[in-house]
């Protein structure tokens, strides 16, 4: 559990975190969603103990980072993934973090095994590619078998396979009952990855709010040849329709809810599209001014 209590970072005239107030719960993944410059970093960074807020606090487990008897067997943290010594072993790396924070070096091989480095595990950290500097970042934060986990854009620069590797992660990690938090500025990737989001802009909370709430939220435009009868059965399972010939707006399910009820019926479907809703038209707008003032710098 991470509980984040109107925690406000200001860097001289820069608010870069506004009064934030926000839970983190155990056994789903929560996706910290901001566009560039949104303060999630520095919100990471006040969670881990590394910035002092200027006001408000964030606890970890109940208890200030500073307070944790054993912080690295409670918390796990990927902020940098650049973090290791480029001329040490990715093994060297581990072993010096498990013999300072009193972890057995067993515990090293199985994390090299959980993150597919074995093979490497003899290879100096600086030959190392993006993903697999990043899956050294993320063994050295399961090191300590943590309760807790921060990850500061894991997905970062790495290609599909990898992202698909870190999704299938974070979701066992959950899974196993651990309080995941995840950042990224991609709505698209948290629409697959999280269970629940929590979205910052300029530094403040724009929505805590579910996925699945969300997915339900947009509207989802249907095209199919057997209108009528798809807009009935659509009405039965509660779904609010607009009909327009063979297209139907369907309002109140999932675009996966009507995939699914589409294939129980045998309905033909020609297009099956989710729209945006308010609160991702609210995000996109404020990417883009971010995009904008980006440029204009
Ligand atoms: N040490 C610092 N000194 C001055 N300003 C800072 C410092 N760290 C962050 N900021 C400013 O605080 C704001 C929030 O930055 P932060 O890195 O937390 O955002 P972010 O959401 O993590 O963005 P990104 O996705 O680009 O990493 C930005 O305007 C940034 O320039």
């Amino acid at each position: 559990m991470i509980e984040v209590r109107q925690i406000s970072k200001r860097y001289g005239d820069v608010t870069a975190v506004d009064r934030l107030t926000f839970d983190v719960r155990p056994g789903v993944v929560t996706g910290f969603l901001g566009p560039n410059g949104a303060g999630k970093t520095t919100t990471m960074r006040m969670i881990l103990g590394l910035d002092a807020p200027t006001a408000g606090d964030a606890l970890v487990l109940g208890v200030r980072y500073a307070d944790l008897p054993a912080p690295m067997r409670a918390v796990g943290a990927l902020l940098d993934a650049g973090a290791a010594h480029p001329r040490r072993t990715a093994r060297d790396h581990l072993v010096c973090l498990a013999d300072s924070n009193g972890i057995g070096r067993r515990r090293v091989d199985e994390v090299l095994g959980l993150t597919g480095l074995s093979a490497v595990a003899g290879r100096g950290a600086g030959t190392f590619s993006l993903g697999m500097r990043q899956r050294l970042g993320i063994a050295a934060a399961l090191l300590g078998d943590p309760a807790v986990l921060v990850l500061d854009e894991p997905v970062n620069g790495l290609d599909p396979e990898g992202i698909l590797w870190i999704r299938t992660l974070m979701r066992d990690l959950a899974a196993e009952g651990r309080t995941v938090l995840v950042s990224s500025h991609l709505m698209s990737e948290m629409a697959v990855t999280a269970d629940h989001l929590v979205m910052i802009g300029r530094g403040r909370l724009i929505a805590d709010i579910s996925v699945e709430d969300v997915l339900r939220s947009r509207e989802v435009l249907v095209r199919t040849p057997e209108a009528r009868r798809f807009a009935g059965a659509l009405t039965a399972m509660g779904a609010a329709v607009r009909q327009d010939g063979e297209e139907l707006t369907v309002a109140g399910v999932s675009a996966e809810e009507v995939g699914r009820l589409a294939a129980a019926e045998g309905v033909v479907l020609h297009e099956l599209t989710p729209r945006r809703t308010s609160l991702e038209d609210a995000f996109m707008a404020l990417t883009r001014d971010g995009v904008e003032f980006g440029a204009a710098r």
